[in-house]
């Protein structure tokens, strides 16, 4: 049987999701239908897609709420393969800018949207004119693997960094080392961690610190998505590892570069540990109407 889909495209620096509303929990897609959505050809086209269901009628929903009875709308986020991801850095500046201008949610000046996730329950507010999500505690993961990708004369240790969704970031020697990789195939990470992981490759600017502020290029290849041009989570991984690499006296404020914009990246000390935020923009760039099958 098929349906139609209402649904809305988004993207933050050029990473791009089609959200759509299901208030009562009532449309859970198959990762079939995910994989339609997002083929760039015969569908919408999208690294994810993201449903704005209420907390209260998801499972992973009592969660959140039982952590902040104010979360009380989910970001249920599938990659572009229909695999479940636990949080997406990009995709919840522009969930909150679709639960706005849906009319779902309000954010009055200087307020903040409580948005539920399977990584716990972030905070996001208005930031210029894109917005800061404040993606919690960050913890390394424990493991180094060793990173082979397409075009990268040597594998290379990889520093493995958990914000909610797994990360393993590669420092590489240069910009032509950064531009030369082909991302359009999988990196091969060893040992493999369980889980999968977002691979990301870095440098830093020259110089590294201006004005305080640190300085790093990335590229990434997503777990279920595969080069995109932005992974906000991806952008705080790598700034926390290059961060961790620098040693004492490194800035806790990074800008990075992706090849879909910048993003920022704060680090903060607070009661339960060092938060980590992201910020950049957020645009809905328009609706439509996806039969699917
Ligand atoms: N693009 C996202 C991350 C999306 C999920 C990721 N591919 C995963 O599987 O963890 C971001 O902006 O953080």
């Amino acid at each position: 049987m098929s349906f139609d889909l209402r649904f809305t495209k988004g993207q933050g620096t050029g990473n791009d999701f089609v959200l759509f509303a299901d208030p009562e929990g009532d449309l859970e897609l198959t990762p079939e239908q995910i994989r339609a959505v997002c083929d760039r050809r015969f569908g919408v086209g999208a690294d994810g897609v993201i449903r704005a269901v209420r907390s209260s009628n998801l499972a992973a929903g009592a969660d959140a709420l039982a952590e902040d009875a104010a979360a009380v709308w989910f970001m249920d986020y599938w990659n572009a393969d229909g695999s479940v991801s636990e949080m997406c850095g990009n995709g919840i500046r522009v969930y909150a800018a679709y639960l706005l201008d849906q009319g779902l949610a309000e954010l009055p000046d200087g307020g903040e949207l409580v948005i539920g996730t399977r990584a716990g329950v972030r905070h996001v507010r208005r930031a210029g004119s894109g917005y800061q999500a404040d993606l919690g505690v960050w913890r390394l993961a424990g493991g180094e693997p060793l990173v082979r990708a397409k075009n990268l004369p040597v594998a290379r240790p990889g520093l493995g960094i958990d914000v909610g969704n797994p990360h393993v970031v590669v420092a590489l020697a240069d910009e032509a080392e950064l531009e030369g990789l082909d991302l359009g195939y999988l990196p091969v990470l060893d040992p493999e961690p369980e889980a999968g992981a977002n691979v990301e490759f870095v440098v830093p600017a020259d110089p590294l610190v201006e004005d305080g502020v640190g300085r790093i290029r990335m590229r990434v290849h997503e777990r279920g998505s595969g080069e995109t041009l932005s992974c906000g989570t991806g952008a705080v991984a790598s700034a926390l590892a290059v961060r961790h690499w620098a040693g004492a006296g490194a800035p806790d404020a990074w800008r990075v570069q992706v090849p879909g914009g910048v993003l920022g990246v704060r680090m903060v000390n607070a009661p339960d540990g060092e938060h980590v935020s992201l910020s950049g923009p957020a645009e809905l760039v328009y609706d439509g109407v996806l039969a699917l099958a």
